[in-house]
């Protein structure tokens, strides 16, 4: 799969601006600030239906306009595919060949893309919720019907949520309520955490490749999904938390508690990991995911890598650019603010190379080397 071209108006630091692709690697150059990573955010917006880096769609308009739009053709199995979104009044149009889905979540995996960001260390740091939200991403792009279960037991666990709340402030509780929201809940859960134990179990092989790939096998990595509802007595756990949920105001056992933890040489990565360690860490994360995604959706996504250079030595740069120019990669994108110290990398990169120089919002020059 690739992207032929891109459209943008109003879209961040663009006002109007048109990019046509290689299908090889296209780098993005320019200074600081100049507007290479929302260049990405763009296609990220067109394949996911919203922004990497916010959750508001006002925040990709651009300051002091009114509407923006992004349009781009996507070719899948030698089709054509022109997707657009036209973001107005606060309301987003999301449209395939000019018509309108009937929901956004029809659209989810459809035109794959694994995108690699300088903030991909926040799995590492942050807390679980960063963790379960990249699986999640990764596996509603794999499955719809995983994304369609997340958000059923997200809906019924709000409401039991809310209900918990209600209760406490009443000093009141309805017990046949609450149960009726149980089912739904463990229902959903069991289904969650089945597709997370499996699909953990075939990330895990092409995770630890990829970091020996990367690394020259130089450290042992390894991860593993936690969950409340591997315990087997799970169900009675649930009930029999009701009244700590009830004082707590929230449902403390379930699948939205689920951790994955990060280890290198058994250790966790948070506390041992050098910079370098927990940037290669993330980055193998990142490019087996793209193996996964690529095996289930049976084509290539598409690979941003943005601003990845820093932070990696010398011998893991060579392995990455080694990596992505085989043949199990697509068309990728890379943004590079430092083009002149990098040139020595890319010019050993086989594929067709198109070079995009970038200042404030404008396309200055393209080159194909
Ligand atoms: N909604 C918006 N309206 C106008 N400008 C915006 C908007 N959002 C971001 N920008 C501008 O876009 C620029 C950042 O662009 P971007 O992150 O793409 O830069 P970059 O080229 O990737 O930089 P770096 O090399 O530092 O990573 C900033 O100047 C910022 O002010």
């Amino acid at each position: 799969m690739r992207i032929k071209n891109l459209n943008l108006l109003n879209f961040k630091n663009y006002e109007e601006e048109s990019l046509e692709f290689s299908d090889g690697v296209n780098i993005l150059t320019g200074n600081n600030g100049s507007g290479k990573t929302n260049l990405l955010d763009a296609i990220h917006f067109l394949s996911m239906s919203k922004s990497a880096f916010h959750s508001s769609d006002n925040q990709s308009l651009k300051r002091g306009e009114s509407f923006f739009s992004v349009f781009g053709t996507f070719n899948k199995n030698n089709t054509d595919y022109l997707i657009s979104t036209l973001f107005q009044a606060g309301k987003k149009i999301f449209q395939a060949d000019k018509k309108n889905y009937d929901k956004i979540t029809d659209h989810i995996g459809r035109f794959p893309l694994i995108l690699v960001t300088p903030y991909d260390t926040d799995l590492i740091r942050e807390g679980s919720e960063e963790r379960r939200k990249f699986f999640d991403s990764l596996f509603s792009q794999i499955d719809k019907n995983y994304l369609l279960s997340l958000i059923r037991y997200n809906h019924f666990l709000k409401q039991r949520n809310s209900l918990l709340k209600q209760f406490a402030e009443k000093r009141y509780t309805d017990f046949d309520l609450l149960e009726s929201y149980d089912e739904p809940i463990l229902e959903e859960g069991f289904k969650i955490f089945s597709w997370r134990k499996n699909l953990i179990k075939e990330f895990l092989p092409l995770f630890n490749n990829t970091y020996d790939l990367l690394t020259h096998r130089k450290e042992n990595v390894s991860l593993t999904h936690q969950s409340d509802v591997a315990d087997p007595e799970f169900k009675i756990t649930y009930k029999n938390a009701i009244q700590k949920d009830l004082i707590l105001e929230r449902t403390t056992k379930g699948i939205h508690k689920d951790d994955y933890q990060f280890l290198i040489e058994g250790q966790s990565i948070k506390s041992t990991g050098s910079q370098g360690q927990q940037k290669s860490y993330v980055l193998a994360l990142k490019l087996a995911s793209y193996h996964l995604l690529s095996k289930y959706s049976h084509t290539k996504p598409l690979l941003l890598l943005d601003d990845i250079f820093d932070k990696l030595d010398e011998e893991r740069i060579i392995s990455l650019l080694k990596m992505i120019d085989g043949d199990d990669f697509g068309q990728i994108l890379i943004t590079e603010a430092k083009l002149e110290r990098s040139m020595e990398y890319f010019k050993n990169i086989k594929k067709q190379i198109r070079i995009f120089n970038i200042s404030k919002g404008k396309i200055l020059s393209i080159q194909n080397v």
